[in-house]
Protein backbone atom coordinates (compact mmCIF):
# COMPACT_ATOMS: atom_id res chain seq x y z
CA UNK A 1 0.00 0.00 0.00
CA UNK A 2 1.56 3.47 -0.44
CA UNK A 3 2.84 5.27 2.08
CA UNK A 4 0.85 6.89 4.20
CA UNK A 5 -0.68 10.57 4.33
CA UNK A 6 -1.80 10.73 7.60
CA UNK A 7 -0.78 8.27 9.87
CA UNK A 8 -2.31 7.44 13.88
CA UNK A 9 -0.15 4.88 16.13
CA UNK A 10 -2.26 3.77 19.56
CA UNK A 11 -3.84 7.63 20.19
CA UNK A 12 -5.71 7.06 23.81
CA UNK A 13 -7.77 9.77 25.25
CA UNK A 14 -9.56 9.25 28.33
CA UNK A 15 -12.07 12.01 30.00
CA UNK A 16 -11.87 10.45 33.66
CA UNK A 17 -12.95 7.34 33.69
CA UNK A 18 -14.54 7.14 30.24
CA UNK A 19 -11.73 5.88 27.76
CA UNK A 20 -12.91 7.80 24.77
CA UNK A 21 -10.01 6.65 22.13
CA UNK A 22 -8.34 3.42 23.37
CA UNK A 23 -5.29 1.98 21.28
CA UNK A 24 -6.78 3.93 18.24
CA UNK A 25 -4.63 3.37 14.65
CA UNK A 26 -5.55 4.29 11.37
CA UNK A 27 -3.91 5.43 8.17
CA UNK A 28 -5.29 7.83 5.25
CA UNK A 29 -3.48 6.31 2.29
CA UNK A 30 -3.06 9.08 -1.48
CA UNK A 31 -6.15 8.78 -3.39
CA UNK A 32 -8.62 6.98 -0.80
CA UNK A 33 -11.55 8.10 1.51
CA UNK A 34 -11.33 6.16 5.09
CA UNK A 35 -14.65 6.23 6.54
CA UNK A 36 -15.17 6.30 10.37
CA UNK A 37 -18.43 4.73 11.58
CA UNK A 38 -19.53 3.85 14.87
CA UNK A 39 -22.58 4.35 17.26
CA UNK A 40 -23.42 7.50 19.13
CA UNK A 41 -20.63 8.03 21.23
CA UNK A 42 -18.57 5.79 20.03
CA UNK A 43 -15.54 8.75 20.04
CA UNK A 44 -15.21 9.44 16.44
CA UNK A 45 -15.59 13.45 16.99
CA UNK A 46 -12.71 12.77 19.81
CA UNK A 47 -11.06 11.41 17.48
CA UNK A 48 -11.38 13.97 14.75
CA UNK A 49 -10.42 16.27 17.24
CA UNK A 50 -7.25 15.13 18.10
CA UNK A 51 -6.26 14.95 14.50
CA UNK A 52 -7.03 18.31 13.60
CA UNK A 53 -5.21 19.54 17.09
CA UNK A 54 -7.82 21.05 18.83
CA UNK A 55 -8.09 18.61 21.60
CA UNK A 56 -4.42 17.04 23.07
CA UNK A 57 -4.72 12.56 23.51
CA UNK A 58 -2.94 11.22 26.64
CA UNK A 59 -0.85 8.85 24.21
CA UNK A 60 -0.07 7.69 21.08
CA UNK A 61 1.13 9.46 17.57
CA UNK A 62 -0.34 11.04 14.74
CA UNK A 63 2.35 11.81 11.21
CA UNK A 64 0.87 13.89 8.89
CA UNK A 65 3.23 13.83 5.85
CA UNK A 66 5.67 11.82 7.37
CA UNK A 67 6.34 14.09 10.16
CA UNK A 68 5.00 13.59 13.56
CA UNK A 69 2.49 16.26 14.29
CA UNK A 70 1.56 15.61 17.74
CA UNK A 71 3.51 18.37 19.68
CA UNK A 72 2.13 21.46 17.02
CA UNK A 73 -0.75 23.30 17.77
CA UNK A 74 -4.35 23.33 15.17
CA UNK A 75 -3.49 26.17 13.34
CA UNK A 76 0.17 24.99 12.54
CA UNK A 77 -1.17 21.25 11.78
CA UNK A 78 -3.87 23.48 9.22
CA UNK A 79 -1.09 25.42 7.69
CA UNK A 80 0.72 21.85 6.70
CA UNK A 81 -1.84 21.44 5.02
CA UNK A 82 -4.56 19.27 7.06
CA UNK A 83 -7.83 20.35 6.04
CA UNK A 84 -10.71 19.96 8.62
CA UNK A 85 -14.20 21.21 7.52
CA UNK A 86 -17.98 20.88 8.14
CA UNK A 87 -18.18 20.98 11.98
CA UNK A 88 -17.67 24.71 12.24
CA UNK A 89 -18.33 26.76 9.01
CA UNK A 90 -15.94 29.76 8.65
CA UNK A 91 -17.59 31.44 5.73
CA UNK A 92 -18.75 35.34 5.48
CA UNK A 93 -22.70 35.22 4.27
CA UNK A 94 -22.48 38.47 2.95
CA UNK A 95 -19.38 38.19 0.63
CA UNK A 96 -19.60 36.21 -2.55
CA UNK A 97 -18.10 33.15 -3.07
CA UNK A 98 -15.18 34.49 -5.14
CA UNK A 99 -14.45 36.87 -1.85
CA UNK A 100 -14.81 34.18 0.97
CA UNK A 101 -11.84 32.44 -1.18
CA UNK A 102 -10.21 35.69 -2.06
CA UNK A 103 -9.99 35.80 2.13
CA UNK A 104 -8.36 32.21 2.26
CA UNK A 105 -5.87 32.98 -0.41
CA UNK A 106 -5.02 36.51 1.45
CA UNK A 107 -4.54 34.71 4.47
CA UNK A 108 -2.12 32.27 2.89
CA UNK A 109 -0.12 34.61 1.43
CA UNK A 110 0.37 35.89 4.68
CA UNK A 111 1.87 40.01 4.56
CA UNK A 112 3.42 39.31 1.09
CA UNK A 113 1.12 41.52 -0.78
CA UNK A 114 0.55 44.72 1.61
CA UNK A 115 2.80 47.00 0.09
CA UNK A 116 0.18 46.74 -3.58
CA UNK A 117 -2.61 48.26 -3.96
CA UNK A 118 -5.92 47.25 -3.00
CA UNK A 119 -7.28 46.59 -6.45
CA UNK A 120 -3.85 45.06 -7.54
CA UNK A 121 -3.63 42.95 -4.35
CA UNK A 122 -7.28 41.55 -5.33
CA UNK A 123 -6.50 41.03 -9.09
CA UNK A 124 -3.58 38.69 -7.24
CA UNK A 125 -5.87 36.61 -4.87
CA UNK A 126 -8.89 36.06 -7.84
CA UNK A 127 -6.95 34.17 -9.98
CA UNK A 128 -5.96 31.58 -7.51
CA UNK A 129 -9.37 31.54 -6.17
CA UNK A 130 -11.17 31.05 -9.15
CA UNK A 131 -9.02 28.02 -9.56
CA UNK A 132 -9.67 26.47 -6.21
CA UNK A 133 -13.78 27.33 -6.90
CA UNK A 134 -13.59 25.33 -10.31
CA UNK A 135 -11.58 22.71 -8.27
CA UNK A 136 -14.28 22.32 -5.86
CA UNK A 137 -17.30 22.72 -9.02
CA UNK A 138 -18.09 26.39 -8.11
CA UNK A 139 -17.06 28.23 -10.55
CA UNK A 140 -20.44 29.36 -12.15
CA UNK A 141 -21.21 30.61 -8.48
CA UNK A 142 -18.49 32.60 -7.89
CA UNK A 143 -20.50 35.85 -7.84
CA UNK A 144 -23.02 34.56 -5.72
CA UNK A 145 -22.74 35.63 -1.87
CA UNK A 146 -22.58 32.57 0.29
CA UNK A 147 -25.72 32.98 2.19
CA UNK A 148 -27.77 32.22 -1.05
CA UNK A 149 -25.67 29.29 -1.95
CA UNK A 150 -27.35 26.07 -1.23
CA UNK A 151 -26.59 23.63 1.51
CA UNK A 152 -24.23 21.58 -0.54
CA UNK A 153 -22.96 24.21 -2.03
CA UNK A 154 -22.15 25.76 0.94
CA UNK A 155 -19.98 22.80 1.86
CA UNK A 156 -18.20 23.01 -1.97
CA UNK A 157 -17.64 26.39 -1.09
CA UNK A 158 -15.37 25.29 2.32
CA UNK A 159 -13.88 22.41 0.29
CA UNK A 160 -12.52 25.17 -2.30
CA UNK A 161 -11.78 27.39 0.60
CA UNK A 162 -9.73 24.20 1.99
CA UNK A 163 -8.06 23.72 -1.31
CA UNK A 164 -6.64 27.24 -1.79
CA UNK A 165 -5.17 27.10 1.94
CA UNK A 166 -3.09 23.86 0.23
CA UNK A 167 -4.95 20.96 1.81
CA UNK A 168 -3.30 17.46 1.37
CA UNK A 169 -5.84 15.72 3.50
CA UNK A 170 -9.83 16.20 4.44
CA UNK A 171 -10.74 15.53 8.05
CA UNK A 172 -14.58 16.16 6.95
CA UNK A 173 -17.07 15.36 9.96
CA UNK A 174 -20.86 14.40 8.76
CA UNK A 175 -20.73 16.39 5.75
CA UNK A 176 -24.05 14.98 4.82
CA UNK A 177 -25.95 16.36 7.95
CA UNK A 178 -28.66 18.14 7.27
CA UNK A 179 -29.33 17.49 3.56
CA UNK A 180 -32.24 16.07 1.53
CA UNK A 181 -31.66 13.14 -0.59
CA UNK A 182 -31.11 15.37 -3.68
CA UNK A 183 -28.41 17.29 -1.54
CA UNK A 184 -26.68 14.23 -0.03
CA UNK A 185 -26.44 12.45 -4.25
CA UNK A 186 -25.12 15.80 -5.54
CA UNK A 187 -22.43 15.95 -2.34
CA UNK A 188 -21.83 12.43 -2.53
CA UNK A 189 -20.63 12.50 -6.34
CA UNK A 190 -19.02 15.95 -5.68
CA UNK A 191 -16.62 13.99 -2.42
CA UNK A 192 -15.89 10.84 -5.28
CA UNK A 193 -14.03 13.43 -7.64
CA UNK A 194 -12.69 14.86 -4.76
CA UNK A 195 -10.45 11.64 -3.92
CA UNK A 196 -8.37 13.10 -6.26
CA UNK A 197 -7.38 15.98 -4.96
CA UNK A 198 -6.19 15.13 -1.53
CA UNK A 199 -7.60 11.94 0.40
CA UNK A 200 -10.62 11.88 2.46
CA UNK A 201 -11.07 10.82 6.35
CA UNK A 202 -14.57 10.89 6.38
CA UNK A 203 -16.74 10.66 10.19
CA UNK A 204 -20.95 9.30 8.52
CA UNK A 205 -23.56 8.26 9.27
CA UNK A 206 -25.47 7.93 6.25
CA UNK A 207 -24.51 4.82 5.39
CA UNK A 208 -25.62 4.73 1.96
CA UNK A 209 -23.02 7.64 1.42
CA UNK A 210 -20.29 5.69 2.95
CA UNK A 211 -21.07 2.65 0.85
CA UNK A 212 -21.08 4.41 -2.15
CA UNK A 213 -17.60 6.60 -1.43
CA UNK A 214 -15.86 4.28 0.84
CA UNK A 215 -12.02 2.69 -0.18
CA UNK A 216 -11.86 1.85 3.74
CA UNK A 217 -14.05 1.36 6.36
CA UNK A 218 -12.98 1.13 10.22
CA UNK A 219 -15.73 0.78 13.07
CA UNK A 220 -15.55 2.59 16.24
CA UNK A 221 -16.94 1.15 18.94
CA UNK A 222 -16.84 3.06 22.48
CA UNK A 223 -13.34 4.11 21.56
CA UNK A 224 -11.54 1.09 19.97
CA UNK A 225 -11.46 0.29 16.42
CA UNK A 226 -13.34 -3.45 15.89
CA UNK A 227 -12.42 -3.89 12.41
CA UNK A 228 -10.57 -1.75 9.12
CA UNK A 229 -11.44 -2.99 5.87
CA UNK A 230 -13.48 -2.75 2.48
CA UNK A 231 -16.84 -1.99 1.95
CA UNK A 232 -17.65 -5.74 1.42
CA UNK A 233 -15.56 -6.85 4.54
CA UNK A 234 -17.23 -4.38 6.99
CA UNK A 235 -20.84 -5.34 5.51
CA UNK A 236 -20.14 -8.55 5.97
CA UNK A 237 -18.12 -9.06 9.44
CA UNK A 238 -20.12 -10.59 12.13
CA UNK A 239 -18.69 -8.14 14.89
CA UNK A 240 -19.75 -5.27 13.07
CA UNK A 241 -23.12 -6.26 12.20
CA UNK A 242 -23.75 -7.23 16.16
CA UNK A 243 -22.14 -3.87 17.42
CA UNK A 244 -23.37 -1.76 15.01
CA UNK A 245 -24.47 -2.14 10.99
CA UNK A 246 -27.47 -4.39 12.70
CA UNK A 247 -29.95 -5.49 10.25
CA UNK A 248 -28.91 -2.36 7.80
CA UNK A 249 -28.38 -4.30 4.04
N1 LIG B 1 -14.92 17.11 26.71
C1 LIG B 1 -15.47 15.97 27.13
N2 LIG B 1 -15.54 15.69 28.44
C2 LIG B 1 -16.06 14.53 28.89
N3 LIG B 1 -16.55 13.56 28.06
C3 LIG B 1 -16.49 13.78 26.74
C4 LIG B 1 -15.95 14.99 26.20
N4 LIG B 1 -16.04 14.92 24.85
C5 LIG B 1 -16.61 13.73 24.56
N5 LIG B 1 -16.88 13.04 25.69
C6 LIG B 1 -17.44 11.68 25.77
O1 LIG B 1 -16.62 10.85 24.97
C7 LIG B 1 -17.39 9.86 24.29
C8 LIG B 1 -17.16 9.99 22.80
O2 LIG B 1 -17.83 11.14 22.30
P1 LIG B 1 -17.75 11.63 20.79
O3 LIG B 1 -18.50 12.91 20.69
O4 LIG B 1 -16.33 11.61 20.34
O5 LIG B 1 -18.55 10.47 20.03
P2 LIG B 1 -19.05 10.40 18.53
O6 LIG B 1 -18.71 9.02 18.04
O7 LIG B 1 -18.51 11.54 17.74
O8 LIG B 1 -20.62 10.56 18.69
P3 LIG B 1 -21.74 11.14 17.65
O9 LIG B 1 -21.83 10.11 16.56
O10 LIG B 1 -22.97 11.18 18.50
O11 LIG B 1 -21.26 12.47 17.18
C9 LIG B 1 -18.85 10.11 24.70
O12 LIG B 1 -19.16 9.24 25.75
C10 LIG B 1 -18.84 11.56 25.15
O13 LIG B 1 -19.84 11.78 26.12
Amino acid sequence: MAEAVLAIRDLCKSFGALRATENVSIDLVPGEIHALIGPNGAGKSTLIHQIAGTLKPDSGEIEFLGKPVSHIGAAERARMGLGRSFQVSSLAPEFSALRNVMLAVQSRQGTSFRFFKPVMRDAALVEPAMEALERAGLKDRARVPAAELSHGERRQLEIAIALALGSRAFLLDEPMAGMGPEGSKTLTSFLDGLRREAPILLVEHDMDAVFALADRISVLVYGRVIATGTVEEIRSDPEVRRAYLGGAE
